[in-house]
């Protein structure tokens, strides 16, 4: 009889010595200290953002005070098993969600007045689309071949795959022209990839085509630039007849896309001085409009749980994909229950609980991560003391699920 999955603990702030550790102790202070710096809150935001700020990280978790707003009710009942724990003992991908949640609490986001539904990373998000014109303009001079194309698309999967993995890692202001996108899938990327699934994924691809593909976005910007180029590709292959873009419901982790950020970022692509971002624009948005890609969002990605935990919904929502791809560390540790896993526990083993094939594109920013080989973690662990966390490594991760035996 198959033995049934135990879990291991839940990274926490606690850990010691750990960049949880560091994360509670530094990041989260010097996150909540640029969101006063750089929007012009009035006085009583900027004080509730102050405390906020000195709760960190010993006082204790406490109920959402947001009266009136739609999640209330689900958050607090999320934050019930961690009463009496404080921001740094109770589990780290749950502390860090509550962490975003309440600075909206703090500045007023679901409550009436002028502060309603701003968006306190928007200046943080826009500087970060802010260009290298000549990187986006090749993305989309290439994309816009390919969409001519369906057997140039088909046999460009790998490389899309790849410039949206590192699309995680990169920003538009990192990117210049001589790191052009088109290079991306040579040697150095895929020399840093420590699983490389691709042709699985691929293989996938190509038996089920045309299907419904699923992208659980991340970062708003230059990622979500990749991404969307990625979803074009995978329409204009023929391997999708229609992808769901899964965008997170309020602004979370500074960077992470809503459906206003796609829309802000179409509207940059279709007013670009060059005319190949135009093109694209104008093809991305008639997917949209013929349905052939979905933007939808939901409370469920910012919530603090592990994918596992979900309510049965979101699960049945996901069973209904032919290909969930997951972009980014955040959801990676979501899939993995942000465990103390051993690094060489099989992938397979951890998200078989997962409804749907499963491919994940994702860079390495924290330390959790599982499905790696013993020599290569030892190789990597030599040449890089920061491989865990820096986002230089990568991985590319495919699941898919036991078919049902037939009676
Ligand atoms: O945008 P990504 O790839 O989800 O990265 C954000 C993540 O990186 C971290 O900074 C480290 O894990 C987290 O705080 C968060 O999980």
């Amino acid at each position: 009889m198959e033995q049934p999955l135990c879990v291991p603990p839940p990274l926490r702030g606690t850990d010691p010595g750990s960049f949880a550790e560091r994360t509670v102790r530094e990041r989260w202070p010097r996150i909540v200290a640029q969101t006063i710096q750089v929007n012009d809150f009035p006085a009583s935001i900027n004080k509730r953002l102050r405390a906020l700020h000195d709760e960190l990280p010993d006082g204790p978790i406490r109920p959402l005070q947001d009266p009136g707003a739609p999640d209330l009710r689900l958050w607090n009942e999320w934050i019930a098993p961690y009463l009496g724990e404080t921001w740094a003992s109770a589990p780290w991908l749950f502390a860090e969600h509550y962490l975003y949640r309440r600075i909206l609490e703090a500045t007023g986001y679901f409550q009436p007045g002028p502060t309603h539904l701003l968006d306190p990373f928007r200046k943080q998000k826009t500087a970060a689309l802010d260009p290298s014109a000549e990187a986006v303009a090749m993305l989309a001079r290439a994309a816009n071949e390919r969409a001519t194309c369906p057997e140039q698309a088909r046999a460009h999967l790998p490389l899309l795959l790849l410039t949206s993995l590192w699309g995680n890692q990169i920003d538009l202001s990192m990117w210049s022209a001589d790191k052009a996108p088109r290079h991306l899938g040579t040697t150095r990327e895929t020399a840093h990839l420590l699983v490389n699934e691709t042709e699985a994924a691929h293989a996938h691809l190509e038996a089920i085509a045309p299907a419904r593909v699923d992208l659980l976005a991340d970062n708003a910007g230059f990622e979500l630039l990749c991404d969307l180029v990625l979803i074009d590709g995978l329409l204009a292959a023929g391997y999708a007849h229609t992808v769901v873009l899964h965008l997170k419901a309020h602004p979370t982790f500074v960077s992470d896309a809503l459906i206003a950020d796609v829309l802000e970022l179409l509207s940059r692509l279709a007013n670009a001085s060059d005319s190949a971002p135009r093109l694209l624009a104008k093809r991305l948005r008639s997917h949209i409009a013929a349905g052939h890609l979905q933007l939808t969002d939901s409370f469920i990605w910012n919530c603090p749980l592990p994918m596992r935990a979900f309510p049965a919904l979101p699960h049945a929502e996901l069973a209904r994909s032919d290909l969930v791809i997951a972009k980014g560390d955040a959801n990676y540790r979501r899939l993995v229950d942000d465990a103390h896993w051993p690094f060489t526990t099989p992938f397979a083993e951890v998200v078989s609980y997962f409804p749907a094939p499963l491919l994940v594109l994702r860079t390495l920013k924290a330390e959790v991560v599982v499905g790696l080989e013993e020599t290569r973690i030892g190789e990597v662990a030599s040449r890089d003391p920061e491989w865990l966390t820096n986002g230089h490594w990568g991985v590319i991760q495919f699941y898919c699920p036991p078919r049902p035996v037939s009676p």
